[in-house]
């Protein structure tokens, strides 16, 4: 027989797998049991829940809060009352059983005082587009009878969980509730009773809106607002998401993330959609992530480019006002200091959806919650009207102290984090450290390589400790002599991640010879893919650095024969001075859009002066030291990487 731990892990990950049921680190879960008490020989009656933040579909035994059930339920008598609901997480602490694993769910309240042993916290879309339709207890009633109860919207707490288990005792019929904004909630004596209530909630509420909702339920097609054709849309988003990036990125350094799915394109080509993006997500989960409410293109899909952007301009600085306005409405003494006032989503009608956050995950998550809020709000109009949770209620979840407890656990960021890197060269040697070196700092890195089987397998290498791969990494074939390849490889970069901030001009190659052994064909490979490869680069990359506003750096990794003069190398050593001048030449040149432009020369051989042998890892250090911020102020600069070669000293 599995015990109550592993039943709430196994039924956990089985729920959370499906995003039908619940949506990316919402919703929670909870099992009651008793075990031995090592302190007393005796038994001890516990409750294992989910640790606040975790994600159900990954939940592991590590993410279990593990409580005693005679204390929890003991806090009922010393409970203030609903408006210092608050102070009873700290008493949390004191129901621990043994260390206590993970921080509690902020529904611990509700896991704990429900009469049954196994009880499930849900987000579904489906399930929310009954909670926040504006007759959703009407509609509760007549899809569910007195099998499901309405429980009216209540912020997450000590008094939601009273109210909870009330209804429970109650209505000894019922087998959960609909929480009203919010998601639903299902209990049972058994895992499995638990699971399979949970289920029958959901897909009652998913059958009961495809067969009573009305077919067009966002309205009809806005002449002009039609989805672009795919390759026209993917260049129009390729060429608005630096700027998108660049004023998303107004407070805080963000990733982007960009979604151009058919439910996307078709929500933004309806008539409904500006009324029901400006009411905002409902769901606490859904605008923790996606901010209370998108920023959205007001023009039509082929609106000209410029039109666009002077457009996007405007909607942003209203949309910055708008938040400190929401801020400014509902901020109290002691609330949380305002945290940054740019969109995490940012809808462009014909194009698609570009979100953002701290890093890649955080960006596709953002995204992948307006989603599920698009189905919420089409569920709601199809068989009602969408009715979110009031303004006031989503303040006071934003900005409530639990809710920044939460991201106070979170991990200090990395030196690189929220930066996207291109590394050329990257499949192998110098170019694979450099890019295993920057991914070891945060940045998100692409791995391009004219061999792309090799870029794959140092990409996926990068990637394999990740939830998702490519929020760490991708590869990009590209042969830096060829400026179309260039061009496309630079697109991938930007629709995956949003723009670039850091390229390594590492592609190079090196064949001695003696000038007169030296054919038209030696020097110019020689120079196209280094001089004019690092030239081609460092023009795509600023290009799209330009558009972003938000600086950047160019490193070039040259080489001591840029200034070394010795024989048999006269088409090698011309390529890297070519290379390491246009460092010193763009430096100057782009310094005041804030990008700097630095080098590292690294050499090999055995006559140095700190006798040692220089490996691809000292180099990929070197590239950090440019980049990792404590050389901010450092540019035009070549660092050399030798073990010290006096001949090469730079002067
Ligand atoms: C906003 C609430 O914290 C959220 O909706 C909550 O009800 C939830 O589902 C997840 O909270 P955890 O603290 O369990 O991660």
């Amino acid at each position: 027989m599995s015990s109550p731990v592993e039943e709430l892990l196994n039924r956990s990950q089985r729920l959370g797998a499906d995003p039908r049921n619940t949506n990316f680190a919402g919703g929670n879960a909870s099992a009651k049991g008793t075990a031995v008490d090592p302190a007393t020989g005796s038994d001890v009656e516990l409750m294992w829940v989910k640790g606040s933040g975790g994600d159900l579909g990954t939940l592991t035994e590590a993410g279990l809060a593990v409580l005693r059930l005679d204390r929890l339920r003991a806090l009922t008598g010393v409970y203030p009352g609903v408006e210092r609901e608050d102070e009873m997480v700290a008493a949390f602490e004191f129901c621990a059983f043994g260390k206590g694993g993970a921080a509690p769910s902020i529904d611990t309240t509700m896991h704990g005082l429900v009469e049954a042993a196994h009880v499930d916290h849900l987000h579904p879309d489906a399930g929310i587009a009954i909670a926040a339709a504006a007759d959703g207890e009407e509609l509760t009633r007549r899809i569910f009878g007195d099998r499901v109860v309405w429980v009216p919207w209540r912020r997450p707490g000590f008094q939601l969980g009273l109210d909870i288990a009330a209804i429970k005792a109650e209505n000894p019929q019922a087998i959960g509730c609909i929480l009203g904004g919010h998601g639903i909630t299902a209990w049972a004596d058994t895992s499995a009773q638990c699971e399979a209530n949970s289920l029958e909630i959901i897909r009652t509420a998913e059958a009961y809106i495809a067969e009573h909702g009305k077919p067009e339920p966002f309205g009809s097609v806005l002449p002009g607002y039609e989805a672009l054709p795919e390759e026209e849309r993917r260049a129009r988003a390729a060429a608005l998401f630096p700027i998108i990036r660049g004023l998303a990125s107004t407070d805080v350094r963000q990733v982007g993330h960009f979604t151009d799915t058919p439910e996307v394109l078709d929500f933004l080509s309806r008539a409904e959609h500006p009324r029901l993006a400006a009411l905002g997500t409902s769901c606490p989960d859904h605008f923790l992530r996606t901010k209370v409410v998108p920023m959205v293109l007001d023009l039509p899909a082929g609106a000209p480019f410029e039109e666009a952007v002077g457009r996007l301009r405007e909607r942003h600085a209203a949309y910055r006002e708008e938040y400190r306005a929401y801020y400014e409405r509902h901020a109290v003494p002691g609330s949380p200091a305002m945290r940054g006032a740019d969109p995490a989503i940012v809808l462009v009608p014909g194009v698609g959806m570009f979100s953002f956050g701290k890093d890649k995950q955080t960006a596709r998550v953002a995204g992948e919650f307006y989603l599920n809020a698009i189905n919420v709000m089409r569920g709601a109009e199809a068989v009602s009207a969408y009715a979110p949770i009031p303004e006031v209620e989503k303040f006071r979840i934003e900005y409530w102290e639990l809710e920044d407890a939460k991201l106070r656990r979170l991990p200090a960021p990395k030196p690189l984090a929220g930066r996207i890197a291109l590394v050329t060269g990257g499949g192998s040697g110098i170019g694979a450290a450099t890019a295993r070196r920057l991914a070891a700092e945060g940045a998100c890195v692409v791995v391009a390589d004219r061999d792309l089987a090799a870029a794959e397998k140092v990409a996926a290498e990068l990637g394999a400790r990740a939830y998702r791969p490519s929020d760490v990494a991708i590869a990009a074939g590209v042969d830096v002599t060829d400026e179309e390849q260039i061009a496309a490889a630079f697109r991938e970069t930007v629709l995956a991640f949003g723009g670039v901030d850091l390229i390594v001009n590492n592609a190079g190659l090196s064949l001695s010879r003696s000038l007169l052994e030296t054919t038209v064909q030696d020097w110019d490979l020689q120079h196209d893919v280094m001089a004019r490869g690092s030239f081609l680069v460092s023009r795509e990359s600023a290009r799209i650095m330009i558009d972003q506003g938000m600086g950047g750096d160019i490193v070039s990794i040259s080489s001591k024969d840029s200034v070394f003069a010795g024989p048999d190398n006269v088409a090698y050593g011309a390529a890297k001075a070519d290379q390491a001048h246009q460092v010193r030449l763009l430096a100057a040149e782009l310094g005041e859009h804030g990008i700097r432009v630095n080098g590292v020369n690294p050499a090999h051989g055995r006559r140095t002066l700190l006798k040692r042998e220089v490996l691809p890892e000292h180099v990929a250090a070197a590239v950090f030291a440019l980049t990792g911020g404590d050389l901010s102020l450092t540019t035009g600069l070549h660092i050399p990487v030798d073990a010290g070669v006096a001949a090469a000293f730079l002067r």
